[in-house]
């Protein structure tokens, strides 16, 4: 499965927290994440993350990318609800990219425990079902 692991920087702490929590999951996944994201992600785990560029640059909109191409299989995007962003159509456009192609979507700590939670039982495998026949 591809997942997606993106969070504004007053969430970077908790998406390195969560990370490291869940290392042992993440690990059997391929990993893409947005630059500082990214590399935040990589200091404090020994997890493989592909990065792309920071949100703000088009890190976003890259990702975005993957899930039009129905490559994205789960995005834990810990988005702060609280300052506002310059690339805020970007976000909104990968929202809305995820809800076009059912990929789950976790905008917070809660939703997020939750999906890799279901990951870890198996429960996510009709997405590589769907990928499978769409690619077909
Ligand atoms: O801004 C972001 C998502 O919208 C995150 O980008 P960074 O991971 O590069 O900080």
């Amino acid at each position: 499965m591809k997942i997606a692991l993106i969070a504004h920087d007053r969430k970077k702490e908790e998406i390195v927290q969560l990370a490291m929590a869940y290392e042992s999951i993440l690990r059997e996944h391929e990993l893409y994440a947005t630059g500082t994201t990214g590399l935040r992600i990589m200091e404090a785990t020994s997890l493989q993350v592909t990065r792309f560029l920071s949100g703000p640059l088009g890190g976003d909109q890259q990702i975005g990318a993957m899930i039009a191409r129905n490559e994205m299989d789960l995005i834990i995007f810990l988005r702060d609800p609280l300052t506002a962003q310059p690339h805020e159509p970007d976000i909104i456009a990968l929202l809305r990219l995820c809800d076009v192609h059912k990929i789950p979507f976790a905008t917070n700590m809660g939703t997020a425990e939750v999906l890799l939670k279901a990951l870890e039982r198996g429960e996510l495998r009709w997405r590589e079902v769907v990928r499978k026949e769409e690619q077909a």
